[in-house]
């Protein structure tokens, strides 16, 4: 086939960047072009010199005329951007895939509670599917507009739905402690996440209050059928890339460590992105980087009877880039794996 034109609003970003490394690689991409809301007409490898020769074409305006000839629109903006910029598009041509948070949570004052933003239209948002690929493939498929899952939400999702799902945990005493690298901020300047200060530190920040707890609760509830609330903290590792998410939920009555292995393999087991680590010295961060895998570990403490659930995935890519094409490949009846087919950067 070899004929999807796609198009790339916050190519500069690191989200968009690594949008461009992969799609670069995708066998069925024929085109690509980026667009830009500060830097029209520069040339891109003049800016990101590790593309040079590969990317050498000059940014673009933002124009709803030349977005709407794509087969695909990628929009990797701050939260608050694309819930202005993306309804023009809706419906006129090209599938949408957001990696913003602003379609993600269906209930818009929960939206402007925890992004303290003016949420999207309420219609658009309604009509949004969520894209975590391996629960939602199905919708998915005939999505116009996908909202593709925060960072944080992907590792703890994948790893704890299908215990959740399956009743072998009790997701009403569900505790996680996320950890991520520094490039999960974007590639803005700030206090924390300057050198000086974030190197030889390790950081907790938003404290009950981040934006993803109502995703992963409302993902809970559309996927496991289950209302929960849960407790939720993320802190700052001073390293790039990666997510390590560790979970404790208490076990059900009876239920033992092989039980919750099987579970999970038996959900993933057609699933080539998710993998079940059984030894835990073969779990970590730098097992995923650069990739769209998902390792998770699962081991019960008999002696509390609670369960430690890891999920860990690199923030850029199963986290944000890797898991969107996965989902542009569904939505064109590709294979998940196309142009994802990459081995993790170990060292
Ligand atoms: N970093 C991560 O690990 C993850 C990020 N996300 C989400 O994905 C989105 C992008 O993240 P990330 O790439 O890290 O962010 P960055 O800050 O690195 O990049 C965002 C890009 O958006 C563009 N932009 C800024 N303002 C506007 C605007 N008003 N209109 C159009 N474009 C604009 C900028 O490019 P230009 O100036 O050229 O227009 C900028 O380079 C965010 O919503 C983030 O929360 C989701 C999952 C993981
Ligand atoms: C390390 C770091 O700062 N990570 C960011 C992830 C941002 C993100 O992905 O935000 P949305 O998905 O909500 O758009 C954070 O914790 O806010």
């Amino acid at each position: 086939m070899n004929e999807v034109k796609v198009g790339i609003i916050g190519a500069t970003g690191y989200g968009g960047l690594e949008l461009i490394r992969f799609l670069h690689n995708h066998p069925e991409v024929k085109e690509i072009d980026l667009f830009t809301s500060s830097e029209e007409g520069t040339i891109f490898s003049s800016k990101f010199g590790h593309l040079l020769s590969i990317h050498d074409a000059p940014l673009n305006k933002i124009e709803e005329e030349k977005l709407s000839g794509f087969d695909v629109v990628f929009t990797s903006t701050p939260s608050g951007v694309t819930s202005k910029l993306l309804p023009p598009l809706v419906g006129v041509g090209p599938k949408l895939i957001d990696l913003s948070g602003d379609y993600r949570l269906k209930d818009l004052a929960s939206y402007e509670k925890w992004y303290k933003k003016t949420p999207a239209p309420h219609s658009i948002v309604q009509e949004s599917v969520y894209g975590l690929t391996e629960w939602n493939e199905k919708n998915i498929q005939s999505a116009g507009l996908i909202a593709n899952p925060g960072c944080y939400p992907t590792a703890v999702l994948l790893s704890v739905l299908p215990l959740i799902k399956e009743r072998l945990i009790d997701p009403n005493y569900l505790i996680i402690d996320a950890k991520s690298g520094v490039s999960g901020a974007g590639n803005k300047p700030s206090q924390t996440t300057h050198y000086s200060e974030m190197n030889e530190n390790f950081s907790i920040y938003k404290v009950n209050e981040h934006q993803h707890i109502p995703e992963i609760e409302q993902a809970i509830k559309m996927f496991a059928n289950t209302e929960t609330t849960i407790t939720f903290n993320t802190h700052l590792v001073p390293m790039t890339r990666g997510i390590l998410a560790t979970s404790y939920a208490p076990v059900l009555p009876g239920v033992t460590n092989k039980q919750l292995n099987d579970c999970l393999e038996e959900t993933y087991k057609n699933h080539p992105f998710v993998r079940l680590v059984q030894d835990v010295s073969s779990i970590g961060t730098n097992r995923v980087k650069g990739s769209n895998y998902c390792d998770i570990y699962v081991k019960v403490d008999e002696r509390t009877n609670r369960a430690t659930i890891v999920g860990v995935i690199d923030n850029l890519v199963k986290g944000a880039a890797g898991q969107a094409i996965q989902n542009m490949n569904v939505q064109f009846s590709l294979p998940q794996t196309l142009g994802l087919d990459v081995v993790p950067l170990f060292i």
